[in-house]
């Protein structure tokens, strides 16, 4: 009947298997990490449209409650994600400290 294709990859050989799955990791990684930018992009939208809120309308470039609540939510989402909420914390204080950075530029 049909024989194997000369590329197809012989999955019992296990230096092959890792081959595989290693390059098949690396394109869900790529796709997640475009994903991952394109959001970003999305939510840097978004906050520069509040800076732009907050200097027309002299509001203060940072609001710790708000910057609290969403935190807390973001280590029930991560626990529910298992990802380390430690490290999402961490993440979204890191973006936010950036948000802040551009929202003081623009009230410069
Ligand atoms: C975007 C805002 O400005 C700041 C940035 C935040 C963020 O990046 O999520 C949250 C609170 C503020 O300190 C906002 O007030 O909503």
């Amino acid at each position: 009947m049909s024989q194997p294709q000369a590329e197809e990859a012989d999955m019992t050989d296990p230096t092959v298997r890792a081959a595989t799955l290693l390059k098949e990791h690396r394109e869900s990684i790529d796709r997640l990490d475009a994903i991952l930018v394109y959001t970003l992009g999305e939510r840097f939208k978004h906050t520069k449209a509040v800076g732009k809120l907050k200097a027309e309308h002299d509001l203060p470039p940072s609001d710790p409650a708000r910057e609290a609540k969403q935190i807390k939510r973001l280590e029930a989402l991560a626990a529910e994600a298992d990802l380390d909420p430690e490290f999402a914390k961490a993440f979204l204080n890191f973006i936010i400290a950036e948000v802040i950075q551009h929202h003081k530029k623009h009230q410069e």
